[in-house]
Parts: structure tokens; C-alpha cells; sequence
């Protein structure tokens, strides 16, 4: 089969070959039931059910491919996104959108120095040598830094000129929290999760650069926006049940204003008599990471029955 010539119709959606954000994105095909087979060594993936090709990119490459509209739609880090928007003028026709949040893979970028020594602010680092895999966030970043220190400064050269301090950022692809120790670095711009990478090689968080998270993003003009929106909705489908759960309980009337202020729902809860006198159920979209607290205070307010079921798809309103 000509791989590249069955693509023609086929709308392109962009997902990370590799990395922390790889399985993720797996899982969140597979729950949005879009069904592939992806050969041994391919970077291509035909959709069995869907006109619909999947492209697996490093994550960093994903920004340049959808941004220049050779592809539709895509999944990477915001960090990427920044890196690589920070090069597109804000008035150009290129470059991506952002359609979805998709709350996963959340780190921040940020500016770190030795524990040990005498640089405490981003300021320190005016003038000396970071390292980073992220050039283009972190020129941005200590450009504005130096512009605002040359406003401010008082120490002016021989002809009252502010003193202009370059710092030397340099790229260097991973391992970038070695760069200090090895002599390389004064400082280092990079990503930070657990904090365990950089308090390991005796580094410190002094600013944050930008924070990040998984996204999905589309082209400016993909080639099929029905598509780009129906992809959009199941994947939306899929983070909103990983998010809730589904609660319902059985209260008596007199409590059930004390109940929904504790599970207010997503919109609102559904509320049915029951078969006894004076007796209500309810049933109710509660956010999963509050779930334990929230069936403490409606036990606590008289609900009594309350059951916590996952949700295995959603359609629901943003
Ligand atoms: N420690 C982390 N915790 C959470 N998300 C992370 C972490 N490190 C990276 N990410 C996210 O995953 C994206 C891809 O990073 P990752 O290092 O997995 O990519 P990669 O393609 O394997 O690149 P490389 O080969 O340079 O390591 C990052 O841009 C960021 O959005
Ligand atoms: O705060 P933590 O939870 O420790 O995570 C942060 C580490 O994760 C990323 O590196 P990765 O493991 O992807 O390897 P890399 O250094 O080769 O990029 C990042 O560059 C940090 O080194």
C-alpha cells in the first residue's frame, strides 16, 4: 500500500512518538474508540473507522508541523507550543490554535540556580552562561529581564549609558540539570514535575518560566473542521470522565439543600422521589479528586446509601 498517497484525504493528527506524554496519548485514542494498527518502525497510522491518519513526532517537533498547517491537529506540551509560538509573529497566518486542556503531563518551566552559592534571583544570572533545551523561551525571558535592568539601572558607562549585560544562553538537548555541575552553567532553564531531577543535582527553583500541561491544538485552517471538532468532543469526552465520578445517594428533603451545596454536580443534580414518604435520590457529577471528602460531609449532612460509580465516556457541555 502507498502510504503517503492514501494520507490525500485523511485529516492528520499529530501525538508524541516517545517520552512522558506517549501512553497517555495511547490510552486517549483508545477511549475515544479511534481504532488504528501502527506497523513495527512506522511513523504513519492509518484509522480503520475514522478518515483519519495518525503521525507519531517528537513532541517539540509537533508545534513547527501543525503551526505550518502540514498538519491539523496535534497533542504536546504547552511548553512546546511556547517554544515554538515565541518565533511567530502574532499577526502571521501560520501557527496553532489551542482547542483543550487535556490536564496531564503538568510541569513548569523554570529558571534554576545551585543550592548552594550566591545567585537567589533570575537578576543573578544577567550576564552569565544558562543552558536549557528551551533557547528560544529563555532568550525571551532574560531579554525582557535585561531590558528592565537597563531601564532601571543607576550604574551608567563613562557616557551615562545603562550598563548592557548579555546573558549567553546555550542549547543543549537533555541532561540539562548536569550543566552546573559540570561547569557549564551559572544557571539552567528546565522542566520541573516532582522536583527530585533538580534537588538530586543540588539545584533550586528561583522563577518560573511558564507552565505547562498536555494540549491539543489544530492548524489554523485544517483541512476538515467538522472532523477537527468531532475528534475534539470525544477527546473532551474522555478527560471529563477520567475527571468525575458519578455519586448518588438517598436523603430525606429537609437535608437535600445542605447535600447540593457540598455535590452542587457539573451543572446541576438530579433529583427523583423515592418510593417512601419524604425521601429523595440523588444523583451527581463530583470532581474524583474530591470524592472521598465530599461523601465525609454528605454522611456528616444525613445522606445515607451513597455510591461512587467511574464514568467510562462523557458527552457534556465544556
Ligand atoms: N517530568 C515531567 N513531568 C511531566 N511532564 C513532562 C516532564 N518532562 C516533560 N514533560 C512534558 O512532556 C513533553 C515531552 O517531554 P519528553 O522529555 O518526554 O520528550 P521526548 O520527546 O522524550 O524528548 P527528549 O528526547 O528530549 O527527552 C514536555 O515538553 C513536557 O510538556
Ligand atoms: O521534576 P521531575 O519529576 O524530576 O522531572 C523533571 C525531569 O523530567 C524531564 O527530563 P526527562 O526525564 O524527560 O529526561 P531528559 O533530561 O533526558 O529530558 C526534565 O527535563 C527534568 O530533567
Amino acid at each position: 500500500m502507498d502510504l503517503v498517497n492514501s494520507l490525500n484525504d485523511r485529516l492528520l493528527f499529530a501525538v508524541p512518538k516517545k517520552g512522558r506524554l506517549h501512553q497517555v496519548c495511547l490510552d486517549l485514542l483508545h477511549g475515544s474508540d479511534i481504532q488504528f494498527h501502527r506497523h513495527s518502525r512506522l511513523d504513519i497510522a492509518l484509522v480503520k473507522n475514522l478518515p483519519l491518519a495518525l503521525i507519531f513526532l517528537p513532541a517539540a517537533d509537533i508545534p513547527t508541523f501543525v503551526g505550518e498547517g502540514r498538519v491539523d491537529l496535534g497533542i504536546t506540551g504547552r511548553d512546546q507550543v511556547a517554544e515554538h509560538e515565541c518565533l511567530v509573529p502574532p499577526t502571521a497566518t501560520t501557527g496553532v490554535e489551542q482547542i483543550l486542556d487535556l490536564e496531564f503531563g503538568k510541569c513548569a518551566l523554570q529558571v534554576q540556580v545551585p543550592q548552594k552559592g550566591d545567585l537567589s534571583k533570575p537578576e543573578d544570572l544577567i550576564g552569565k552562561n544558562v543552558v536549557t533545551s528551551f533557547t528560544n523561551l529563555t532568550e525571551q525571558y532574560f531579554r525582557k529581564l535585561e531590558a528592565l535592568q537597563s531601564e532601571s539601572t543607576l550604574n551608567g558607562d563613562a557616557n551615562g549609558e545603562p550598563a548592557k549585560l548579555k546573558t549567553n544562553i546555550k542549547y543543549v538537548g537533555g541532561s540539562v540539570e548536569a550543566a552546573c555541575a559540570l561547569g557549564v552553567a551559572d544557571g539552567i532553564v528546565d522542566l520541573v514535575e516532582s522536583g527530585e531531577t533538580m534537588r538530586a543535582a543540588g539545584l533550586k527553583a528561583i522563577s518560573t518560566v511558564v507552565d505547562s500541561s498536555a494540549i491539543l491544538i489544530k492548524s489554523k485552517h485544517p483541512s476538515d473542521p467538522k472532523l477537527v471538532e468531532l475528534i475534539a468532543s470525544r477527546i473532551r469526552g474522555v478527560i471529563t470522565a477520567q475527571k468525575y465520578v458519578l455519586c448518588t445517594f438517598n436523603i430525606e428533603r429537609p437535608k437535600l439543600e445542605a447535600a447540593c451545596e457540598i455535590t452542587p454536580g457539573k451543572r446541576a443534580p438530579t433529583i427523583n422521589s423515592l418510593d417512601e414518604e419524604g425521601w429523595v435520590a440523588v444523583q451527581v457529577m463530583v470532581e474524583r479528586k474530591r470524592i472521598a471528602t465530599a461523601m465525609d460531609e454528605l454522611t456528616a449532612v444525613g445522606a445515607c446509601d451513597i455510591l461512587v460509580m467511574k464514568i467510562e465516556n462523557s458527552r457534556t457541555i465544556p
